[in-house]
């Protein structure tokens, strides 16, 4: 941690403040440690007084947390017009809670002023000024957050530089300037910025920081971070995943992992940047919002390589075609599959799974031809690695493993009775397996299910292990839609053995024997990776 510089999260605060986002206090009491982990100076764990859930919050976190790297901030308002600060509810929520760092929104554009709170303009200052000084006296660090601090400069500069000025005087540490509507643009943020710290007379050695929090409305969350923060802001605020309302805060991450990595600055405590991709997912399986795979440096595409010439270049230095080294982030380097990959995206991907295929040009060759084909008539490996890495084995050794040879498979869907009743569907599977011949027959809720269960069955005895497999997802595309019912069926199927998951690829002319490519592949692949030779 960088003690001349604050990283500053509000994913407990303004990120669950996006639509959607219900985070419960477990939730919260799970999130911070990871945070802390990743090293940021700084948690906002909520509003206490306002909202019951924060109240609790700051309340078990005294007692539950014990926090490495980060200290807790509550956040609040100033106090309300005509109250004193010592007498107002909600302030005094705040020193409830107990955080040592109690952040207060403060309303800095003129405007919000007189049509928001209803009162004039040196009523707030004296709003902003009691409130910063009471807490203060009370022993705690305040964080003033100058809400609408940009549109309000642009507006009218005098009266946000009194309410910055009256912030710093009263003894806030960090007047956080924020782009709270998130329209802004990073040379407005720069020049915004240049002009307050010399009407300020802001230095890098001035007792109080200025910082940044901005909203992506504009798409420049992060850029406007970075520019503040070039500008001397020495605070910047966000979320991790860039949580937030409406189009989220900057994502914390990203701003971070570029200050780090292009800026050379080390902010976050014990080298928590390697830890990021891992975090940022961690966080996401609580938050249960699915991670974004394009989001720069942690997403799962941030170092996926698709383009044929990309991979042949990479094959001779990664750095040609990526901006960083992936484990700088915790991210790793991936090779996809498809009808974009040349030899040298088929040679990156073998060794990726295991297999040296330096030099086997015309191996190298016969893979591509084939993946190129394949996803002419519809098949997809990018969604489907296990499904790509049954090809590769098969061109390697000449041949498919038989786990078992198949002899027949059947489906019924059926209702009985009337209109409302629910369709059952049966399934019968023949195959050869272990030296004998197995027929089962499987239920399910529909024909996929059906003839899953019934696979599974057929080869249990054979093969026990797959019993730990189970589908979690199922994916039908249409593909020629020209065709009506006539045309092509894809379907992707992904499972797991409770340690890691696999994708796998079936297409055929209709739904039932899509899925069934996809659940023998899935069989097979599950199989190998268990260990198991055929039997
Ligand atoms: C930019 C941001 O993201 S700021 C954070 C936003 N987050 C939230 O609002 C989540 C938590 N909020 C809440 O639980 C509620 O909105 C509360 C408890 C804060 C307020 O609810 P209520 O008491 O019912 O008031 P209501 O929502 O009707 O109006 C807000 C009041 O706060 C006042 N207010 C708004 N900003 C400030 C401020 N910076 N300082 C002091 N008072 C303020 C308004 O003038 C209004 O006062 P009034 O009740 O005298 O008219
Ligand atoms: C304080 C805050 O969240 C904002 O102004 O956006």
């Amino acid at each position: 941690m960088n003690p001349t510089f604050d990283v500053y999260d509000t994913t407990l605060r303004d990120g669950a403040q996006q639509e959607g986002m219900n985070l419960s206090v477990a939730d919260k009491l799970a999130i911070a440690p990871l945070l802390d982990e990743l090293g940021v100076g700084y948690i906002e764990g909520g509003w206490p007084g306002a909202i019951p859930k924060d109240t609790d919050f700051f309340a078990r976190a005294a007692r539950e947390l014990t926090l490495k790297n980060a200290v807790l901030a509550a956040f609040g308002s100033t106090r309300k017009a005509g109250v004193a600060a010592s007498e107002d509810k909600q302030v005094r929520g705040l020193l409830d809670s107990q955080a040592p760092v109690l952040t207060l929104v403060a309303k800095a554009d003129i405007r919000h002023v007189e049509r928001a709170l209803r009162t004039d303009g040196p009523e707030n200052l004296a709003m902003i000024g009691d409130t910063v000084r009471f807490l203060v006296a009370e022993g705690r660090r305040v964080v003033l957050d100058a809400e609408h601090f940009f549109d309000g400069y642009r507006y009218d500069p005098a009266y946000t530089l009194a309410a910055v000025e009256t912030a710093i005087e009263a003894g806030a540490e960090v007047v956080a300037l924020c782009d709270t509507n998130g329209g802004m643009l990073p040379h407005w943020v720069t020049d915004v910025v240049g002009e307050l710290r010399e009407a300020l007379g802001h230095t890098a050695d001035s007792s109080y920081r200025l910082g940044m929090h901005a909203h992506n409305d504009s798409g420049c969350a992060v850029a406007n971070s970075l520019a503040a923060v070039d500008a001397g802001c020495a605070h910047v605020q966000g979320t991790i995943n860039g949580y937030g309302e409406r189009t989220g805060n900057a994502d914390l991450l990203t701003v971070v992992a570029n200050l780090e990595i292009k800026g050379g600055r080390t902010l976050l405590a014990d080298g928590g940047l390697a830890e990021a991709s891992r975090i940022a997912h961690a966080v996401s399986e609580i938050t249960n919002i699915s991670p974004y795979g394009r989001q720069p440096y942690v997403g799962a595409s941030a170092f996926a390589h698709k383009g044929g010439l990309h991979a042949s270049a990479i094959k001779v230095d990664p750095d040609l075609y990526q901006h960083i080294d992936p484990r700088a982030v915790g991210n790793d380097m991936r090779m996809l599959i498809s009808d974009m990959a040349g030899r040298a995206s088929i040679e990156l991907k073998g060794r990726e799974l295991g297999f040296d295929l330096t030099g086997q040009g015309e191996l190298l060759t016969r893979v591509t031809t084939r993946v190129k084909d394949a996803e002419a008539n519809g098949y997809t490996y990018d969604a489907a690695d296990a499904s790509f890495e049954l090809l590769l084995r098969e061109e390697i050794s000449g041949e498919r493993q038989e786990y078992f040879s198949v002899e027949s498979w059947r489906t019924i869907v059926e209702r009985a009775g009337s209109r409302g009743t629910e369709a059952t569907a049966e399934a019968t599977v023949k195959l050869h397996a272990g030296g004998e011949r197995h027929v089962s027959t499987g239920e399910g809720n529909g024909p996929v299910n059906a003839l899953d269960h019934a696979l599974r069955q057929a080869l249990v005895r054979v093969y026990p292990e797959i019993q730990e497999f189970e589908l979690i997802d199922f994916k039908v595309r249409i593909l020629d839609t020209m065709h009506g019912t006539d045309a092509t069926t894809r379907v992707l199927i992904e499972t797991t053995d409770g340690q890691r998951s696999w994708s796998t690829v079936g297409v055929g002319p209709n739904l039932i024997e899509a899925s069934w490519e996809a659940l023998t592949d899935s069989a097979i692949y599950g199989l190998i990776h268990a260990g198991v030779s055929p039997r």
